[in-house]
């Protein structure tokens, strides 16, 4: 099934969607939307925004909506309901770290970034931590001994904290742990070599 994942050319939301593809290696049309292809481009979108994973004849938008869709298709999901459940949980709270790093991004840059870096981030991560540790210590993946599709956006959640902050893992060593593992898997560590030749924002107003 041809697959076509639109966004703009950031790495944004649809940086763990990618991720996921290409360590699966999923081959796939990564369509880079220019500032000016957009306003023909946003009205044919079900909610008006992108990411949108075109598979086949289907369109699937919402983020989550895709990175469940390709979790069930390529068996990122658990092994039981446990699993699945504890995953879609982990998930729901790197979303809502993601929330109030796209507030300050987006909404206070100058002048919350270090409150940020200093006081909301520690207790969010370490939290975290905590729960990544529920299945083997937190050894392997947030489900234990097989990736799901929350390892690769908790990869690229820890990825950017990296950016705002190089020392934004040193409080939570497992996690720490974790990222190094992760960038090291053959397929990811191919694709984060090419792409650091082109260097893509992290977010649409440029900050990171
Ligand atoms: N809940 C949506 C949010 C999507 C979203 O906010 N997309 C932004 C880019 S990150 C967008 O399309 N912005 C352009 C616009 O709204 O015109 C998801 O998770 O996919």
């Amino acid at each position: 099934m041809a697959l076509k994942l639109s966004y703009f050319d950031i790495r944004g939301l649809a940086e763990p969607i990618r991720l996921l593809l290409v360590d699966k290696q999923v081959a796939f049309d990564d369509h880079r939307i220019s500032r000016d292809q957009w306003a023909e481009i946003k009205p044919k979108m079900i909610f008006g925004q992108v990411p949108c994973l075109l598979s086949g004849d289907e369109e699937i938008v919402q983020s989550g909506a895709i990175l469940r869709h390709l979790a069930r298709v390529h068996g990122l999901n658990g092994n039981n309901e446990t699993e699945t459940t504890f995953i879609d949980m982990f998930f729901e709270g790197l979303r809502d770290l993601h929330n109030k790093y796209a507030q300050m991004i987006y909404g206070n840059y100058e002048n919350g970034k270090e409150a940020y870096i200093k006081d909301t981030l520690p207790g969010e991560l370490a939290r975290l931590e905590k729960l990544f540790r529920t299945y083997k210590n937190g050894e392997h993946y947030v489900a234990g001994d097989k990736e799901s599709y929350a390892d690769y956006v908790l990869f690229e959640e820890l990825d950017i904290h990296l950016i705002l902050s190089p020392t934004a893992l040193d409080g939570t060593p497992i996690l720490k742990k974790f990222h190094e593992r992760f960038a090291e898997r053959p397929n990811i560590k191919a694709y984060l070599n090419k792409r650091a030749a082109v260097n893509p924002p992290v977010n649409g107003n440029g900050k990171q």
